[in-house]
C-alpha cells in the first residue's frame, strides 16, 4: 500500500481541512454556525478522496468535527476511498476557533470598517480573539441552544469568541489524549477539521512561533500528510505534505490569504 510506513515505530495521519464552505465563497466568518459545502468545496471534497485514493491510504479510525460542512467532506472522502463505514469520531473540540461578534460578518467589510490590520489580527494572530459573541447576536442562539452541544462543551467551556492560543486549549487537549494514544497504537488515523483548529494542531506539531503562525493559511479541501515519530514528532522533512497538484495546492493557499482583499474598497 503506497504511504505505508515498514518501520512500526513511524505513524501516518492525513489531514483535510473542509472544502469551501458557502459563507467561505461568500467572504463570511463563519466560526460555530453550522454552514453547508458550496458546489466548489463539494468537488474539493470529492477531489481530496480521490488524492488519497490515488495515494493509497486506507485508515484505520477518523476524526471530525460536529459541524456539516467537515462531515460532510469526511463522508464523500471515505466514500471515494471505499472506506464508508469507517470508524468515525466527532468532537466539538475540533470545530473551527469561535469567531465571536464577527460571525455572520463579512469579511471584507470588516475590514473596511476596522482595518485591514485589525483583521489580520483578528484572523491570523495567536493570542488576539475577535470581540465576545453577546447574547443580542443574530447567532447567539442559533449556537448555544443547537443540541449537538447537550452533550459538551459545558457553561464553563462554552467559548462566547477564541483566539488560535483559546482554540488551542481545547484541541491539544483532544490530540494528547484522545487522537495520539491511537496514531501511537499504530492505527493510520484520517482527520478533516477547520482552519483554524488544524492550524492549532500544526502550530504545535510543528513548534511553530506565536509570531510565525501568523503566516499559515490552509487551503480547504487539499489533503496533507504527517509522518510521527513514536513520541508524535514529525519526521524530518515529514511535516505538512500536500498531496496532489502542487500549482492547484500554491492557488488555493493564495485564496484563502487573500479572502479579505478580494472585493475590498479602493
Ligand atoms: O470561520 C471561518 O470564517 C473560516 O472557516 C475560517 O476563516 P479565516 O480563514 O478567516 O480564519
Amino acid at each position: 500500500m503506497a504511504g505505508c510506513c515498514n518501520d512500526s515505530s513511524n505513524h501516518v495521519v492525513v489531514m483535510v481541512r473542509h472544502g469551501q464552505s458557502e459563507w467561505n465563497r461568500q467572504n463570511i466568518f463563519s466560526g460555530w454556525v453550522d454552514i453547508g459545502l458550496s458546489p466548489k468545496g463539494k468537488h474539493e471534497a470529492i477531489a481530496a478522496g480521490v488524492t488519497i485514493k490515488n495515494s493509497g491510504y486506507k485508515f484505520h479510525i477518523a476524526y471530525t468535527s460536529v459541524l456539516t460542512r467537515a462531515e460532510v467532506t469526511l463522508d464523500t472522502i471515505l466514500n471515494r476511498i471505499d472506506q464508508p463505514n469507517l470508524e468515525v469520531v466527532r468532537s466539538w473540540r475540533l470545530n473551527e476557533r469561535h469567531y465571536g461578534a464577527l460571525t455572520g460578518l463579512s469579511k471584507t467589510e470588516t475590514a473596511n470598517k476596522f482595518g485591514e490590520e485589525q483583521v489580520k489580527l483578528w484572523r491570523r494572530s495567536y493570542d488576539v480573539p475577535p470581540p465576545p459573541m453577546q447574547e443580542d447576536h443574530p447567532y447567539y442562539k442559533q449556537i448555544r441552544e443547537d443540541p449537538r452541544y447537550a452533550e459538551g462543551p459545558d457553561d464553563g467551556e462554552f467559548p462566547s469568541s477564541e483566539s488560535l492560543k483559546m482554540t488551542s486549549e481545547r484541541t491539544l487537549p483532544f490530540w494528547k489524549q484522545t487522537i495520539g494514544p491511537e496514531v501511537r497504537s499504530g492505527k493510520r488515523v484520517l482527520i478533516v477539521s477547520h482552519g483554524n483548529s488544524l492550524r492549532s494542531i500544526i502550530k504545535h506539531l510543528d513548534r511553530i512561533s506565536d509570531a510565525d503562525i501568523n503566516n499559515l493559511n490552509l487551503p480547504t479541501g487539499i489533503p496533507f500528510v504527517y509522518t510521527l515519530d513514536d513520541k508524535l514528532h514529525p519526521l524530518p522533512g515529514e511535516s505538512m505534505k500536500f498531496l496532489g497538484d502542487e500549482a492547484v495546492i500554491k492557488k488555493a493557499i493564495e485564496d484563502v490569504k487573500n479572502q479579505r482583499r478580494s472585493t475590498l474598497k479602493k
